[in-house]
């Protein structure tokens, strides 16, 4: 029954997070048709509103930061069922996403403004492109893992969770971060910059800056030297020019 439980609650969560994501695209692009995005909501005054800002992209980033560690999670599953522990984070990074969302005060004042319609066209591709490289980039991972819903499957049919495994697909062979590079490309590529959206963007980039050698201690730990010489050898979110010296030992190739 509860194995049956976790799967509902995996689903759910996962339905969650795609309506979230959905969401993002929508806040960050100022899309039309919904309440509110960086740049529509209740006005106020700049100073509160940056204020307001910062602490939620702030919140946003402590729930990533924290929950996503290997010795949170230690802690946490002594009070959380392990199949479900990444449903958990998944819900909660969407509930931190819904209060930014929420409670968002936009600062219209205009950074930039691009006119020329073929610059227009070419930023809102740019801006298509990053969600898609997001997107892509999780299905190149594991989609399904990285939201939880292998983990509550695996567990109804009472299999043992898969070991953590290098993987260097596709974008991966280009640089290690593909998913972050996305976010980056589509939180900066607007044809009309204002200042809440500049916060935003600066405040969500920074965050990625920090998270990663957090992520990548772990993934060290995980995989071991697989990763520590996949560091050495590609870029971090630019692919390298250089290619890697001799004395690099080539890793087989896993992921073609
Ligand atoms: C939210 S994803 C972001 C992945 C990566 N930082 C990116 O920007 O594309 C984080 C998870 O991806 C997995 N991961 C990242 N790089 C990996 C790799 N090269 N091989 C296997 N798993 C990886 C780890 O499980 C990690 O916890």
């Amino acid at each position: 029954m509860a194995r049956v439980l976790f799967v509902v609650f995996g689903g759910l969560a996962y339905l969650i997070f795609f309506a979230t994501f959905l969401y993002l695209i929508a806040f960050v692009g100022d899309l039309p048709g919904v309440p509110r995005t960086v740049d529509h909501g209740p006005a106020g005054d700049r100073i509160t509103a940056f204020i307001v800002d910062l602490g939620l992209i702030g919140l946003f980033g402590l729930q990533h930061t924290i929950m996503a560690r290997q010795g949170f999670k230690r802690g946490w599953t002594a009070i959380v069922p392990k199949p479900v522990e990444r449903s958990v984070y998944v819900l909660f990074a969407s509930i931190a996403l819904l209060i930014l969302f929420a409670f968002w005060r936009p600062i219209p004042q205009p950074v930039w403004a691009v006119e020329n319609p073929l610059a227009v066209s070419v930023i809102w591709g740019l801006f298509a492109l990053g969600w898609l490289i997001v997107l892509s980039s999780t299905f190149l991972i594991n989609h399904f893992e990285l939201f939880g819903l292998k983990q509550v499957y695996q567990n109804l049919r009472g299999a043992a969770p898969s070991p953590p495994r290098f993987r260097q697909p596709f974008f991966y062979r280009l640089v290690r971060h593909p998913l972050y590079a996305g976010f980056i490309i589509a939180f900066w590529a607007t044809p009309e910059m204002t200042l809440g959206h500049l916060l935003f963007s600066v405040g969500m980039t920074i965050y990625i800056l920090i998270a990663i050698p957090y992520e990548e201690r772990d993934l060290v730990g995980a995989l071991g030297d697989d990763y520590a010489s996949y560091r050495g050898r590609v870029g971090m979110l630019f692919p390298r020019l250089r290619r890697a010296s001799p004395s690099t030992p080539p890793l087989e190739a896993r992921d073609s």
